[in-house]
């Protein structure tokens, strides 16, 4: 079987549910304290989007999972957001968070936490509202595919946002920069891209599933953009503690990367 072929079928026992309870509650999502993980991601994204730099119509997410966290700051800034997954578990658990639906997962915490650092006064109904409102498309997406949506976003994206994707998806690192490439081909020229992903990370665990990771160091993030034609803006790295090394996964940090497409396509 194909190291791809491998991956594909690992994702046929991925559990949304068991992936948020592994990493979207205590102690991984701790908001007593900035040092957390997902405190320090937040953080992030705030102060990135903060600026307003980063505007325009679209803005796509890749490989959104079952989560909305990482759109919570990205949404002030852009008419309309697109949500995509390889599986449609993952896009059904956006839809329904999407329509309010009850049973699903809690983002209150995060949703508030995002109001606080944002320090606007903004109550968080109103920026939950707005995400809602503008979450617009949740589309199927495989970036292995060189047209990862199947066929090519038009118009393209004004920014590209992706968590946690291209490393949990790509058996080795020349895949993981292909699938970079790919992506990359849904933004305009002079559009940004955000990424947040894994360092050091072999394996992470969703229910059944057991995923296979490329462990990345932060120059492989680095090499991958600069390859993909990216000017990088920013760059930085969380590492692990051992407080949140659960089992889950053996992740060894996370990186944060701010990059730009150049106007010269
Ligand atoms: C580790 S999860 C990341 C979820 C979320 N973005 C986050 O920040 O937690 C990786 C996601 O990639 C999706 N995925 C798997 N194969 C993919 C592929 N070939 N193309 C795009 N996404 C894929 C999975 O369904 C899963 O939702
Ligand atoms: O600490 N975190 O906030 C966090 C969130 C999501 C994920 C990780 C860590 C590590 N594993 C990845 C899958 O490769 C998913």
């Amino acid at each position: 079987m194909s190291s791809l072929a491998a991956v594909r079928e690992g994702y046929e026992r991925f559990d949304p549910r068991a992936y948020l309870q592994n990493n979207y509650v205590p102690p991984r999502a701790d908001f007593s304290s900035e040092d957390c993980v997902v405190p320090w991601k937040l953080r992030c994204l705030a102060e990135t989007f903060a600026s307003g730099e980063i505007r325009g119509r679209t803005l796509i997410d890749v490989g959104s999972g079952p989560t909305i966290y990482q759109l919570l700051s990205a949404c002030d800034h852009f008419e309309e957001i697109v949500a995509t997954d390889y599986l449609a578990v993952n896009r059904e658990e956006l839809q329904r968070w999407a329509r309010g639906e009850p049973g699903t997962f809690d983002w209150s915490p995060f949703i508030q936490h995002v109001c606080k650092i944002e320090g606007r006064g903004e109550p968080w109904q109103e920026k939950e509202r707005r995400l809602r409102g503008r979450l617009r498309r949740i589309l199927p997406i495989d970036v292995h595919r060189p047209d990862p949506l199947g066929s090519p976003l038009r118009p393209p994206a004004d920014a590209l946002l992706s968590a946690f994707c291209l490393e949990a998806v790509s058996p080795d690192r020349a895949t993981f920069a292909r699938a970079l490439g790919h992506v990359g081909s849904l933004l305009r020229p002079g559009g940004h891209a955000v990424l947040l992903g894994a360092l050091g990370e072999s394996f992470y665990l969703a229910g059944a599933a057991r995923l296979p990771v490329v462990p990345l160091a932060e120059d492989d993030v680095r090499g991958a953009l600069a390859g993909a034609g990216f000017v990088l803006r920013r760059f930085c790295s969380y590492a692990m503690p051992p407080a949140l090394r659960t089992g889950v996964d053996d992740v060894d940090g996370v990186f944060f990367a701010h990059a730009q497409k150049p106007m010269e396509a």
